[in-house]
């Protein structure tokens, strides 16, 4: 459901939406034309339809059922058999005016119950689409319990859509909701009752759910079950009885079917024990326990929405009930490790996927971590409600909690691993968001410090005792090449102990197969995965769902807005036409030259220089993000800002950016790509997009990110801006359709701006004669091929802010310099110069004032030295 405005000035009203034609079908209602409708039907004949019409209606679509049973209300007539289809069709087209317009859609004959009025949702029999009125009193509950039960497919303000699937019916069973009650809650929350063809899906989706758990015990893992038909079953295909493990009589390990199962309960963590209720609060153990906990709902006023609470608790609460095994009937079977991950695929193709649930409470086994929040930490009620999403039933369920970003993840995890109280490792994408979680354990927890420890390219830590944190990076835990003997040790202590807890940072980043490395050689009781925006342009978002788990939980990014946990913001795309000689040479240039022009596109200079001076003008403090390195440099260098990209150093990174933070002369910086995540800048309020990775919807959801965390949030009427420079009439405009669909699936609109106002009156705008503007063109066309390529900060491989460069371990990269580009680019021109006086020296110089550190000077001269040697080489 776009949201796409188009507004010819920069103002920000809070117009609402005339909503597009296109939405339609999607929000019709039978009964309740759309009011644009008005004009081109009459409304008597929507009015008018009749039951028998809308069904035949309905009958042209539905093939696969029998025709005589589809028939409700007889046809006119003597007979009382159904009519060839043909006949029928032609009649519905005949009797109603609107039917065939629908097509497909028209679910008209669908009879609405008498009070639809006060139900939120509708169903769609066919593709299990759900529709909710985003308005209705109810909504707030109905979007717990369809998150519970469905995915989220788009939610703006007032029309929300969910769609039920196997995956998500499957997160649905496994935190505690029955067939039963998913049937009956639906029913109850629908305007139609709930059609068979869903019920029909739901049965035999969650039929087999439920029934098959992954148990570790002593080290080895086992497929686990009170069904032993099930196992039985199961053993039955190659693949799963080729991952068993069958000790002959010589203690010989070999795999198969091998015969009997074991019918003797297996003395594991989850079956040998009878849970006891804990009078400590689950979550957390300083943390204050609210009584509307997660799923529960607000007073109800009326008896009705009394029941419709109660029943909602039920559902979706938490209602802290421990499920008794029966340890007579428990069957298992021993599993080879390698082949872990290959069996949870398998056993979900085989529609019966693996619970992994994780007794803690009851593990003695494992020694305790102490490790508790601290008492001054609270967390806040969605942070809470996710969690509860995995402790619900006092064990700890593998799952992936999604929240925004800047919504406080980390907490969750922290939060997690206070409860869990065993030994936890935690992965994170680099090394610096390592040193950040472990600093982060330490604000909001009482660990002690030789209780967390860090595995990295340049520490290799224990930790003390038997139980503690590690917290290292994916690629570390899942380097197959040569390791260090550091490392090989660490590995191996690592490898050797059973993890009560593995904590996954930004799940959806990690490459698969690093990912299947680490979860076959970490032995870990209950996974968590975190991430913001649970999106892969590659589709392989799926395979999560068997290396980790099922989504427990997903926020939703305009409530959190609403109720000022991250920032509101206004985004916007402002379209910058390409100017004359640009636009020819975008026509004639190779694909790789062409997005070099929509990024230098002069237009595009003027729009980004004068949005930051209107920001900064208003007090904002702003990100300028530009994922070409090349264009990045010409901005900042053009405009007088200091930048971050790969080949910054880490002392110069963390300069810029405490200037930023607390300079109020720096209001403005300019990040590459290494910039998108990791970031925590509370003083950013605005960001402007000059050059982006093409389609990501990700990247373009966790730049959002970057200013949900104003710290300003919640000063009234505050609102953080996001604004992405397009070149007009270049392949840009539909990457950036394409970016935008995650966020306007949360809820964002962008509204276009055409032209920004006041701008060609700016004093100093930048290339406003035709000679700078071409100057700027030979610029762009005499860059060496190198130069170009300095579009990609991954081609170092360096994936964000954090990156892999640490104080350490910088080295200066290759030697690509402003030097060169000026050279080549007529760059020695005397203004070009001028304006290209680099901040980041600027700050660096006042940051040591004239008086510099030898050591520095004889480092820089070396540099310098290099780099010339470098460019005779070149
Ligand atoms: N319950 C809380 N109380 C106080 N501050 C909190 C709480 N939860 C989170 N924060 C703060 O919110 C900010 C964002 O948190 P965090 O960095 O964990 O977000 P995130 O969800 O990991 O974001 P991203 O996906 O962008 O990395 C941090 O400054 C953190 O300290």
């Amino acid at each position: 459901m776009a949201q796409k405005r188009n507004v010819d000035d920069a103002s920000f009203g809070d117009r609402p939406a005339k909503k597009p034609r296109s939405e339609v079908d999607e929000d019709f209602q039978p009964g309740s034309p759309h009011p644009d409708d008005h004009a081109l039907i009459p409304r008597a004949a929507t009015i008018n339809l009749s039951a028998l019409t809308r069904r035949l209606a309905y009958e042209k679509k539905d093939r696969n059922k029998p025709a005589a049973e589809s028939v409700e209300q007889p046809a006119p007539g003597p007979s009382t058999t159904a009519r060839p289809a043909t006949i029928r069709i032609k009649k519905a087209t005949k009797t109603d005016l609107v039917a065939h317009l629908f097509d497909k859609s028209d679910f008209s004959f669908m009879e609405l119950k008498p009070d639809h009025a006060s139900r939120p949702l509708w169903i769609n029999p066919e593709d299990q689409t759900i529709i909710l009125e985003g308005f209705s009193p109810i909504a707030e509950q109905a979007q717990d319990f369809l998150v519970a039960i469905s995915e989220p497919v788009s939610r703006p303000a007032f029309m929300h859509e969910y769609k039920i699937t196997t995956y998500s019916l499957y997160a649905a069973v496994s935190v505690g909701l029955e067939t039963d009650d998913i049937i009956s809650v639906l029913n109850r929350l629908s305007k139609i009752p709930v059609p068979e063809k869903i019920v029909q899906f739901i049965r035999e989706c969650t039929v087999s759910y439920g029934k098959l758990k992954l148990v570790l015990k002593h080290n080895k893992y086992y497929v686990e079950s009170t069904h032993p038909e099930v196992l039985q079953t199961l053993l039955k295909d190659p693949m799963v009885a080729s991952a068993r493990v069958v000790t002959d009589g010589t203690g010989q390990i070999t795999t198969g079917p091998g015969g009997l199962l074991m019918t003797k309960p297996v003395q594991g963590l989850l079956a040998n024990v009878s849970p006891q209720k804990s009078q400590t609060p689950l979550i957390g153990a300083t943390t204050p326990m609210p009584g509307n906990t997660a799923g529960s709902i607000p007073a109800a006023k009326s008896t009705n929405q009394q029941a419709d609470a109660d029943l909602f608790t039920s559902v979706v609460g938490v209602d802290g009930d421990e499920v008794e095994e029966d340890d007579e009937n428990v069957h298992s079977f021993e599993i080879l490790d390698q082949k872990i991950d290959e069996l949870k695929k398998r056993c979900i193709e085989l529609d019966y996927p693996m619970l992994e649930e994780y007794d803690f409470r009851n593990d003695t086994i494992n020694p305790n971590l102490d490790i508790d929040l601290k008492p001054i930490t609270v967390i806040r009620p969605y942070q809470e409600k996710s969690l509860s999403k995995m402790f619900g039933n006092g064990r700890a369920r593998s799952g992936i909690i999604v929240l925004p970003c800047g919504a406080g993840k980390t907490l969750v995890g922290i939060t997690a691993a206070c409860t869990i109280k065993k030994s936890c490792l935690v992965l994170c994408t680099s090394g610096v968001s390592v040193l950040q979680w472990r600093q982060q354990f330490l604000q909001w927890s009482n660990i002690h410090e030789s209780k967390i420890c860090v595995f990295t390219a340049d520490q290799k830590e224990k930790f003390a005792g038997d139980a503690g944190i590690v917290v290292s990076t994916y690629s570390m835990v899942a380097n197959t090449g040569n390791r260090s003997h550091e490392s090989k040790k660490m590995m191996e202590f690592l490898t050797s102990r059973e993890w009560g807890f593995v904590l996954l940072d930004e799940v959806h980043v990690v490459p698969a197969a690093m990912f299947r490395r680490v979860i076959t050689t970490i032995k870990a009781h209950s996974k968590l995965g975190l991430t913001a925006t649970l999106v892969r342009e590659d589709d392989k978002i799926e395979d999560l769902n068997y290396m980790i788990g099922p989504k427990l939980y997903e926020a939703n990014w305009m409530d959190l807005a609403a109720k000022g946990h991250i920032a509101t913001v206004q985004c916007a795309e402002v379209w910058c036409p390409m100017s004359p000689e640009f636009y020819k040479e975008y026509l004639k240039e190779k694909s790789r030259d062409k997005m070099l022009l929509w990024c230098m596109n002069p237009n595009k200079f003027q729009s980004c220089q004068f949005l930051i001076d209107y920001h900064e003008q208003r007090g904002d403090k702003i990100i300028v993000f530009s994922d070409n390195v090349f264009a990045l440099k010409a901005y900042a260098r053009k405009l007088g800002k200091p930048f971050i990209c790969g080949d910054t150093g880490q002392v110069e990174r963390v300069r810029i950016l405490q200037n930023f933070q607390h300079n109020p002369l720096t209001n403005t910086i300019f990040l590459s790509k290494v910039g998108d995540t990791s970031i925590d800048l509370p003083e950013a309020t605005c960001l402007i997009q000059i050059s982006s990775h093409f389609g990501s919807r990700r990247q373009e959801a966790q730049r959002l990110g970057r200013i949900l965390r104003a710290k300003r949030r919640n000063d009234e009427g505050f609102n953080a801006f996001f604004y992405s420079l397009v070149s007009k009439d270049t392949q840009e405009m539909y990457y950036s359709t394409k970016r935008q669909q995650f966020l306007i699936d949360q809820g964002y609109s962008f509204k276009v701006i055409t032209r920004l106002e006041g701008m060609e009156r700016m004093p100093g705008l930048v290339f406003q004669t035709k000679s700078e503007q071409i100057e700027l063109l030979g610029m762009i066309l005499n860059a060496t091929d190198d130069d170009r390529m300095l579009g990609s900060d991954v081609a170092r491989g360096e994936g964000d802010l954090a990156g892999t460069v640490t104080s350490n371990s910088y080295r200066a990269p290759v030697i690509r310099t402003s030097g060169t580009l000026q050279n080549l680019s007529g760059g020695q021109h005397m203004s070009y110069i001028e304006k290209n006086k680099s901040q980041n020296k600027v700050l660096a110089a006042n940051a040591k004032g004239m008086d510099r550190n030898k050591l520095f000077l004889n480092r820089d001269k070396e540099s310098k030295a290099r780099k010339k040697e470098a460019q005779k080489a070149a």
